[in-house]
């Protein structure tokens, strides 16, 4: 099978066959569906603590734009849902061709332009690797933001300036070293769903805690334009890099609010 994309001829509804668990009971994303959470008092606010990065690289990989620093850069994710610290590993974005879709996660059925992912592992493992590897759910935790057109995203300006240089798949450029990365995230990290789940691409590992928050980040129309712009491995636009909702399952969707 030619590598897995989201084209007619390896997207979504090809992957099982290199990926069984694409059938599986814990995969993502999925509908958020209000009617069916349920409010859990004793999720916590999540503390992320992100520290300057030296040397990080801002990557086209061939099916998103990914920030990637060097291993172990200090920075660590914990509270919330997670019972231990994780690290941080790497941030990178799905979106659509148009304001009506590109999210992977959706609200009653609602798709965002574009959808956020900050990727963390449980540092009880030696690796990344090891952690998509662990077996159970609590091997990465990935926070997700919506991202809606609206104003100037400033946090995220020195990233989506850097998308024509990442143009075409295989590309990748150095970020400069005063990128604050704690700036993308909102003042308090409350007010999120939060469900076990997979990798929404191969290879669909159901190792991921997932945290999506429910108010969306915004950025300008000129940033929703940049991501439109970049190229896939086909020579096409990257946009529509989303998996669709699968299926929920016997599994529970906490909120931290009400
Ligand atoms: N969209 S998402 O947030 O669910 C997501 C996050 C990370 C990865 C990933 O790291 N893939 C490559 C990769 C690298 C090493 C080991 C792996 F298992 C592996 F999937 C894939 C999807
Ligand atoms: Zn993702």
């Amino acid at each position: 099978m030619a590598p897995w994309g989201y084209e007619k001829d390896n997207g979504p509804a090809h992957w099982h066959k290199d990926c069984p668990i694409a059938n599986g009971k814990n995969q993502s994303p999925i509908d958020l569906i209000n009617g069916e959470v349920k409010y859990d008092s004793g999720l916590k606010p999540l503390t992320a603590k992100y520290v300057p990065f030296s040397d990080a690289k801002f990557l086209n990989n061939g099916h998103s734009v990914q920030f990637q620093p060097s291993a172990g850069n200090g920075s660590e994710l914990t509270g919330g849902p997670l019972a231990v610290k994780y690290n941080f590993e790497q941030f990178h974005f799905h979106w659509g061709n148009n304001d009506t879709e590109g999210s992977e996660h959706r609200v009653d059925g609602k798709m965002y332009p574009a959808e956020l992912h900050f990727v963390h592992w449980n540092s009880t493992n030696p690796s990344f690797k090891d952690a998509v590897g662990s077996g159970g759910p609590n091997g990465l935790a990935v926070l997700g933001f919506f991202l809606k057109v609206g104003a100037e995203n400033a946090a995220l300006k020195p990233i989506t300036d850097l998308i024509p240089k990442v143009k075409d798949a295989g590309t990748s450029v150095t970020v400069p070293s005063n990128f604050d990365m704690q700036a993308i995230l909102p003042a308090t990290l409350t007010d999120y769903y939060t469900y076990d789940g997979s990798l929404t691409t191969p290879p669909l590992a159901e190792c991921v805690k997932w945290i999506v928050f429910k108010q969306p980040l915004e950025v300008s129309a000129a940033q929703m334009e940049a991501f439109r712009s970049v190229i896939n491995r086909d020579g096409k636009p990257m946009g529509g890099n989303y998996r669709p909702p699968c299926p929920l399952h016997d599994r529970a969707v906490k909120t931290s609010f009400k």
